[in-house]
């Protein structure tokens, strides 16, 4: 049983990207430059966004973080996306989900300019993503392949159960997982409305669960010898830690690790990668490599 050490292939890669960051230096070219926009304090936020600061050190580029109190207007954090878009030296950046309910998240996500996208978020790059162009990928589907790659899960012709929808990771997911150039496996989709759940996971040779439902596999949804991947990162409450709460999985790992191949634990798994490859998206987007 091989556990897909994420926390150390990430950063293995950042030490990737700060060598190919000194040589673009050393000719004379730009650092990247990575901002990020967060809205109010939610917990979870404050510590992703910290770390892709923290990223952004490792990696030798620069950083700007952009704060802004839960009130903000939607017209005010419109406004501030068009000075991003606007702003020479920001090569890409992203707006930190989830927004305050009164601010409509796909209008921030469409005014963002295309080519700045480093999220893949906006509608331009998840359709060139999902006719197989060139484009910025978002970081948690171009992670997880990265690791089945590095970790050589064969992908080619396999059946990949996806649990969850979500535009950032379910859909994205399967887009990928099923196309030629990527995964070239056979994709199930499976959500909160689908039949027989369970016994469509048990078929699959990979199962990567993104649903934000802490420890919803079980063993009995999982094939023995397959290759599963967790995406969840739920903070549920502990009083035995000083921070008062623990990071769940979706995954029961205790148990179904005891019968697959390979297993991402959480945390350490997907979340690491997820940082590291909005990395690569901005040293991308430095190079102009998708966009000119
Ligand atoms: N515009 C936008 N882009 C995102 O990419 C985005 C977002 N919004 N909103 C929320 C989700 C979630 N996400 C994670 C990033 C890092 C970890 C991560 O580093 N996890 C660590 C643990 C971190 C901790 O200690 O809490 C780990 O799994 O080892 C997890 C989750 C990015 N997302
Ligand atoms: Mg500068």
């Amino acid at each position: 049983m091989t556990i897909i050490d994420g926390k150390a292939t990430a950063a293995k890669i950042k030490e990737e990207i700060a060598q190919r960051v000194k040589d673009i230096v050393a000719a004379g070219g730009k650092r990247p430059h990575l901002a990020a926009v967060l809205v109010g304090h939610d917990g979870g936020s404050e510590t992703y966004v910290r770390n892709k600061v923290l990223a952004c050190q490792a990696c030798g580029f620069e950083s700007t973080l952009v704060r802004y109190e839960d009130d903000i207007t939607e017209e005010e954090l419109l406004q501030c996306v068009e000075k991003l878009n606007n702003d020479k030296d920001v090569d890409g950046f992203i707006v930190q989900l989830p927004l305050p309910k009164h601010i409509n998240e796909q209008k921030i996500i469409e005014a963002i300019d295309y080519k700045k996208d480093v999220d893949g978020f906006h509608p331009i790059n998840v359709g060139r993503m999902a006719i197989g162009l060139p484009c910025y990928i978002s970081a948690t589907p171009k992670g997880i392949l990265e690791l089945l790659r590095r970790y050589n899960v064969e992908t080619s012709g396999k059946k990949c159960a996806i649990l969850g929808r979500s535009n950032i990771v379910g859909k994205p997911m399967a887009q990928l997982m099923m196309q030629k150039q990527y995964g070239d496996a056979t994709v199930v989709v499976l959500h909160s409305h689908s039949q027989n759940l369970k016994e469509e996971c048990r078929q699959a040779d990979i199962v990567i669960a993104a649903i934000g439902s802490p420890e919803f596999v079980t063993a009995d949804m999982v094939k023995p010898g397959a290759v599963v991947i967790d995406v969840g990162t739920t903070r549920v409450p502990d009083a035995s830690r000083k921070s008062g709460f623990r990071l769940s999985g979706d995954v029961k790992f205790d148990e179904v690790s005891k019968i697959c191949n390979a297993i991402t634990p959480v945390p350490g798994g997907v979340g690491p990668m997820t940082i590291c490859m909005l990395m690569l998206n901005t040293l991308a987007a430095g190079e102009r490599k998708y966009y000119p």
